[in-house]
């Protein structure tokens, strides 16, 4: 069992609300689209939940196909008429703009992550400055942008990069300005304009963002518009104006953005889901592995698409790995996520929790062993928010439904190895190909290990490590397409070849 920071609901309720009163309005946020705060053309709103606390903590409204298309026709005048004749430093002036006014505000940022998606705030800080970063990342990467020249013969071949225009965009609930940035930076930095729907659990750090730098944005460069995905994604991915779509969220939700993109033939940037495997080699020192296969699983609650769910121990160490796991585990202070000292906080809704019991339930049916955790917890904030235990599931096999299939909680699977080729397939054995971590000192091992895991990413000795420029993305159902690199920038532009008859003397 994890221990725990304060869990006093009645005081925690209340540092909640006050810093909700001092970060939010209280009526509903509206939609941004063409530079103005609009309702839009439907009444409905609905509330995001505080999953601390488990109260409403800001209303927002639900947008309709109307409103997106209000959105598309504002993004493509802007488009039209300002940002595609921005110049590459305009473009990248900007964008350190949008960087300097985040940083200012670094901390209110973060506290109002923790408020809407229940992460503890010593990661939201890590979010926050990581948004940061890619936007001065993508600040430089806008003056990048160059063709090329093929000579050949007579012909003279010359490529120029040229942004699709309008983009849809749309992002989840782990990391929610930090995703939305992501998406953000690269398309302005290549000279198209957006919009973006953000997940309806986590609306208010975008919105706030937004408010405080609209001032920075010719009018309709950026559009947000709230809602439901069914209500609002839909139309936005489907939709013929929009030649360009990246979409962060489950597989299965990306499938059926794939599909509306085909419509129209749209491009496609899509971040999925995972089932992440790490193995410990044989020469891996058991407490340092430990730490890292923590990290690996345990970061942002678990909420994380690349969390390293799958863990792969050598026999030879396993009785010792597993002792430091657990005690590592036991050290993770769950409770209030403003606390400075919690490490576990909230699962983003009831729904998650729900469906994290889920597995957790068919691991018991299939007779696994539960080492740890395996359900909520009873005390003070903790019974009333949606916390669950940090959990470890063993002897179950690497094909079952838990092993196979992405939880997004807080859920180990803990497998054994003894032969490596054997180990590997396993390992590959999923839909997913998101990412992978190897803990050893042995460079060949993890040479080898990167190059047989199907994955897009490799950690070796450190996990969900992401720098700007590190291009990440997964093989397999995990995705397609690279995000916060240069590699970014290509996926929002398009070749043009200009092919020039120079005559036969050339
Ligand atoms: N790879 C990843 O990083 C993530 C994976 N997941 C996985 O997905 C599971 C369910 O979470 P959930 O939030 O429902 O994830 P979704 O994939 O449904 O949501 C991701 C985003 O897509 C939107 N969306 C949903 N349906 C459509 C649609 N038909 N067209 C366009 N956009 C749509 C959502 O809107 P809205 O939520 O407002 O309805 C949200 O903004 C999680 O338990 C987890 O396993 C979830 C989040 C991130
Ligand atoms: C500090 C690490 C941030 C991870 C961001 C990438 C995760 C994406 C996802 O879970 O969808």
């Amino acid at each position: 069992m994890a221990s725990h920071t304060e869990t006093d609901s009645a005081r925690i309720k209340d540092r909640h609300a006050a810093l909700a009163d001092s970060l939010l309005p209280s009526g509903p946020l509206k939609h941004f689209v063409g530079g103005e705060w609009i309702t839009g053309s439907g009444d409905n709103t609905f509330e995001s939940i505080n999953p601390t606390t488990g109260e409403a903590l800001v209303r927002v409204y639900e947008g309709t196909k109307e409103d997106i298309d209000r959105a598309v026709n504002a993004a493509w005048e802007a488009y039209e008429q300002r940002w595609a004749g921005a110049t590459p430093a305009e473009r990248q002036q900007v964008l350190h703009m949008l960087a300097d006014r985040l940083e200012a505000r670094a901390e209110d940022f973060a506290r109002l992550e923790v408020l809407d998606n229940g992460k503890p705030i010593i990661e939201a800080r890590e979010d926050i400055e990581l948004a940061v970063d890619h936007l001065r990342y993508f600040a430089g990467a806008a003056r990048n942008i160059e063709g090329k020249t093929v000579p050949n013969g007579e012909l003279h071949v010359q490529t120029r990069r040229e942004p699709y225009g309008v983009v849809g965009q749309i992002v989840p609930w782990n990391f929610p300005l930090l995703l939305a940035i992501w998406k953000l930076a690269p398309a302005l930095a290549a000279g198209n304009t957006v919009v973006l729907k953000p997940a309806e659990q986590t609306p208010a750090s975008l919105l706030t963002y937004m408010r405080e730098v609209e001032d920075m944005l010719p009018d309709g460069v950026v559009n947000v518009v709230t809602g439901s995905g069914p209500a609002t994604g839909a139309p936005l991915v489907s939709h013929e104006r929009v030649p360009k779509v990246a979409f962060t969220g489950s597989t299965e939700v990306g499938q059926g953005v794939m599909k509306a993109a085909a419509n129209t033939i749209s491009d496609i940037t899509l971040e999925l889901g995972g089932k992440s495997p790490l193995i410990v080699a044989p020469d891996a020192a058991p407490t340092d592995a430990a730490e890292i296969a923590v990290d690996a699983m345990f970061f942002n609650s678990g909420e994380c698409c690349s969390a390293g769910t799958r863990l792969f121990v050598h026999e030879s160490s396993a009785d010792e790995f597993v002792d430091a796991f657990l005690d590592a585990i036991g050290q993770l202070r769950m409770g209030d996520p403003l606390n400075e000292a919690t490490d576990i906080g909230p699962q983003v809704s009831r729904t998650e929790v729900e469906k994290t019991l889920h597995y957790i339930g068919l691991a018991r049916d299939s007779d696994a062993d539960i080492l740890r955790g395996g359900g909520t917890a009873e005390e003070g904030i903790l019974a009333e928010g949606c916390f669950v235990e940090p959990t470890v599931i063993a002897d179950i096999d690497a094909d079952n439904t838990v092993a196979t299939q992405e939880i997004f909680g807080p859920v180990e699977v803990l497998l054994e190895w003894d032969d490596y080729d054997e180990m590997v397939a396993r390992a590959n054995n999923v839909d997913y190909g998101l990412a992978a971590g190897v803990v050893t000192d042995d460079l060949s091992f993890a040479h080898r290990i990167a190059a047989d895991i199907k994955a897009g990413n490799i950690w070796v000795n450190t996990f969900n490590r992401l720098p700007a420029g590190q291009p990440f993305g997964g093989y397999k159902q995990s995705g397609i397409g690279r995000e916060g690199a240069m590699e970014t920038l290509w996926e929002y532009t398009q070749t043009k070849s200009i092919t020039m008859d120079l005559g036969e003397n050339q």
